[in-house]
């Protein structure tokens, strides 16, 4: 290897303390990388591999990180960032560098790189009781959810894979699941926490970010509060300062809230995934102006509310909005000037917001007071109740900021005159530099005759008097030569060379006074971030609940209203997502009370039996989210929980087979579902042998209508379990009804009372283009399995059977 150069050396000493992270050294207007980092850079990121001094080399321009961090974050690498922190101009030798800041997929707070509505982190630690404690953070808005959930394996990694999580932190123990995440997903920033984050001096950590408030009564337990504080070490270490921007955390599963386990989230399609982007309820019901209002939409249908009083609140404000379509409208356009006030909030905490941070500031503040006067002369006067509209930082702001302020702080455009006389004065003189030079071009003119002789400067040579090589003969003695140019002479004389000297000192007085000033600022403000953060949220629930008023006037959607028991009655429901996507959509009603409430639902393929169970599980989580809903009356109960097994899937990283995830889902379901909540069941105990499938099934179905009580909807092919209906009263049919012919069946997706006495399987082959051979050939095996089986007969059977009476078994304790 070449020999080191003292640059190197520092370089090394530097990385030798961040050897799995990408180094980014700052070298004046680069960032570069060497040795090994260089490779791999300049493969990620596609720029040129260079070689110094034998070393390989790739650089980065420092103006356009954001772009090129994204793009190693995204390929899972972990970014240091080694700054200058001298001007090489102060610098006695070697320029001090330092890393000051360590760069994660789950610590971005540059909004260019950040995801509008999920920048959700997960730490994850598993304790002596063998409980998965988990915090789920979101650095760049300072949300916290912690708890403790009892997991099995497969359930975990579900609960991880499925929420979409930016990044993973897992505690020492659990380092081996970092394999099995990968398998599925390779992309995910996974890291390993040392034993040494947990500390058992976890309050001190918390009273760091937090001042005096007391965890105690807040109901975490103390691994949980550990966990937390892991969080906020971890962020520590990242970001080299404090973290004090953090909410005060909440618990993920709370009796406020349905909890709705991952899979339901899917099997609804409630919030956009990579792959359903666009066709979910979130995209739906988002009229939000803001992205804290699309952030909130988000959390709200994760979290439907359980308390009946509470959503009638949140209705009661919706109705206001949706009655008033002035009032309406017109926070509409309010709302529009409103920017991501919560993120501008944490990177001031952090002292990283940029100018046009805080400009985004004063113009989402500008509209504030006009927001207040109009929900003040409305039925919505209580909605601000006592927060502070912080009216005061506007005019700082407007202050001490130029209107078009760049994001260059040291330059001299952020500042504002009046602010600083000193910075005024060295401004004036750095500004008017040109107009000096040219008058002093024109005296030299005059004085010497030279008349192409031109004043100017340059970044590496300073200022000069640059004269033809044809009258360089004509130039005064007092002309010192500075460089030779193939056409040109340049010179410097006293009265320029003072001139210069006081030019660099007024820049560099500039920068200094500018960004002190700056830094200024953002320290006052940092003094309110916890008071813009509530303005915050109370600014996004009025543009989420506006945005339910607004979609409800749209679609044409209605106010549910509750009832105490079971009772349920939907009429002419429409599944909110898929009736934007059909030209015609079949409304349907659902109707269940206290005794009536299991159905058992059949129909051919392609009828619309899953959308009509999901529909009754949208509206229910519409309704208690506190938004109309797309029926034309609707009278809910308020559910506990939702459960849903819909769908079949494999899971490729245990190899348990599509059944065997059927199974467990629903053993989840059949652990935890109550009295009040909504079970939809599709096509249970098809993933095995018919025979097992229905009994299975048919168990099942008992259980739950038995023993549990729940409200449930089972779509079936399994026509044979509709002989339940017969057998216990409470249980009722329901079949899609379709129209049989000449050309085959024409699906009306209309639920109607009775039992579909085919399933049309072969029917839907056909319209999928099979070869006629094939149809008829399948049409010749069913009727002679049909006939051999004769299950129908044997489950008549149960008739004569006693009703099957089960035990109520006690401690539900599982969580998930
Ligand atoms: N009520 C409705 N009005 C209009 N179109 C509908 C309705 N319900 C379903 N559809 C349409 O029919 C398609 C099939 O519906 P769905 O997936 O619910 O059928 P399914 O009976 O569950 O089928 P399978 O048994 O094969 O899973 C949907 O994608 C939708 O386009």
């Amino acid at each position: 290897m070449a020999s080191l150069t003292p640059m190197i050396r520092q370089y090394l000493e530097i990385k030798e303390q961040y050897k799995d992270a990408v180094l980014l050294f700052r070298l004046g207007d680069f960032y570069e990388t060497f040795f090994e980092d260089a490779k791999r850079v300049s493969d990620i990121l596609q720029i040129v591999l260079t070689n110094r001094n034998g070393h390989p080399m790739a650089g980065i321009p420092y103006h356009a990180l954001d772009n090129y961090l994204k793009k190693l974050l995204e390929n899972g690498l972990k970014v240091a960032i080694c700054e200058q922190l001298e001007n090489p101009e102060d610098a006695k030798g070697i320029i001090k560098r330092e890393v000051t800041r360590i760069i994660t997929p789950g610590t971005i707070i540059e909004e260019n790189m950040l995801d509008e509505i999920n920048s959700f982190s997960l730490l994850i630690k598993k304790n002596d009781d063998r409980k998965y404690i988990v915090s789920i953070f979101d650095f760049s808005t300072g949300e916290v959810y912690l708890d403790s959930f009892e997991f099995n394996e497969s359930e975990l990694i579900d609960f991880i894979i499925s929420s979409n999580f930016v990044q993973i932190l897992l505690s020492e123990e659990l380092k081996d699941l970092s394999k099995k995440i990968k398998e599925i997903n390779n992309k995910i920033y996974i890291e390993s926490l040392d034993e040494w984050y947990f500390s058992k001096n976890y309050k001190n950590q918390l009273e760091e970010s937090y001042g005096s408030i007391d965890f105690n009564i807040l109901g975490f337990s103390k691994d949980e509060l550990i966990t937390f504080s892991a969080v906020l070490k971890y962020l520590e270490v990242t970001q080299f300062s404090k973290v004090k921007h953090f909410k005060i955390p909440k618990r993920l599963k709370t009796l406020e809230y349905m909890y709705i386990d991952s899979n339901t989230v899917t099997n609804l399609g409630l919030i956009p995934s990579n792959e359903t982007k666009g066709k979910t309820l979130y995209d739906i019901l988002k009229k939000t102006k803001t992205p804290m209002g699309n952030r909130l939409l988000r959390e709200y249908l994760l979290r439907p509310l359980i308390d009946k009083n509470v959503i009638e609140n949140r209705l009661n404000n919706v109705e206001i909005m949706y009655k008033d379509r002035l009032l309406m409208n017109e926070l509409k356009e309010y709302l529009s000037y409103i920017r991501d006030i919560d993120r501008i909030s944490t990177r001031i905490s952090l002292l990283k917001a940029t100018p046009s941070d805080i400009l985004a500031l004063k113009t989402s503040l500008n509209a504030i007071p006009y927001i207040y006067e109009l929900l003040e002369s409305s039925e919505l006067s209580n909605f601000f109740e006592d927060i502070n509209l912080l009216q005061n930082i506007k005019e700082k702001i407007n202050n001490t900021l130029f209107e078009n302020a760049n994001n260059d702080v040291g330059k001299g455009f952020v500042i504002k005159e009046g602010v600083s006389k000193e910075l005024d004065e060295y401004r004036n003189l750095s500004f008017d530099i040109d107009k000096i030079l040219k008058e002093i071009e024109n005296k030299e003119k005059e004085k010497t005759g030279i008349t192409k002789l031109k004043v100017g400067r340059n970044k590496i040579y300073g200022f000069y008097v640059e004269v033809s090589k044809t009258q360089a003969n004509l130039v005064p003695e007092y002309y010192i030569r500075r460089q030779t140019l193939t056409n040109n002479e340049r010179f410097i004389f006293e009265e320029l060379k003072d001139l210069e000297k006081k030019m660099i000192i007024a820049e560099d007085k500039i920068r200094k006074i500018e960004k002190k000033l700056y830094l200024e600022l953002l320290e006052w403000l940092n003094s309110y971030t916890q008071k813009i953060k509530k303005l915050s949220d109370k600014i996004s629930e009025l543009d989420v609940l506006r945005s339910f008023a607004e979609i409800s006037v749209l679609n044409n959607y209605v106010r549910p209203t509750f009832t105490e028991n079971k009772k349920s009655k939907i009429m002419q429901g429409r599944h909110p997502v898929v009736e934007k996507f059909s030209k015609e959509y079949t409304s349907n009603d659902f109707d269940i009370d206290n005794e009536n409430f299991f159905i058992i639902l059949t129909g051919p393929n392609m009828s619309g039996k899953s959308t009509y169970l999901r529909q009754v599980g949208i509206i229910s989580v519409m309704a208690q989210i506190g938004c109309f809903v797309p029926a034309k009356k609707a009278l809910l109960p308020i559910y506990d929980r939702i459960f849903t097994r819909i769908g079949a899937r494999d899971d490729i990283i245990t190899g348990k087979s599509t059944f065997l995830m059927e199974m467990l889902e629903m053993s989840t379901i059949l652990n935890n579902a109550t009295k009040n909540s909504l079970v939809l069941l599709d096509e249970v105990g098809r993933g095995t042998s018919t025979l097992d499938g229905i009994s299975v099934a048919w168990a099942i179905s008992e259980y739950i209508f038995q023993v549990i009580g729940s409200i449930s909807i089972f779509a079936t092919h399994y026509t044979e379990l509709t002989m339940m209906a017969d057998i216990y009263e409470g249980v009722t049919t329901k079949r899609v009804k379709v129209l049989e012919t000449e050309n085959g069946v024409i699906f009306l997706h209309k639920i109607e009372d009775g039992v579909s006495d085919n399933s049309y399987g072969i029917e839907v082959a056909k319209l999928a283009g099979f070869p006629i051979d094939i149809i008829t050939r399948s049409k010749e095996v069913l009727d002679l399995i049909s006939n051999k089986i004769d299950l129908e007969n044997n489950l008549k059977k149960m008739k004569n059977v006693k009703k099957k009476r089960y035990k109520v078994p006690k401690g539900q304790i599982k969580i998930f």
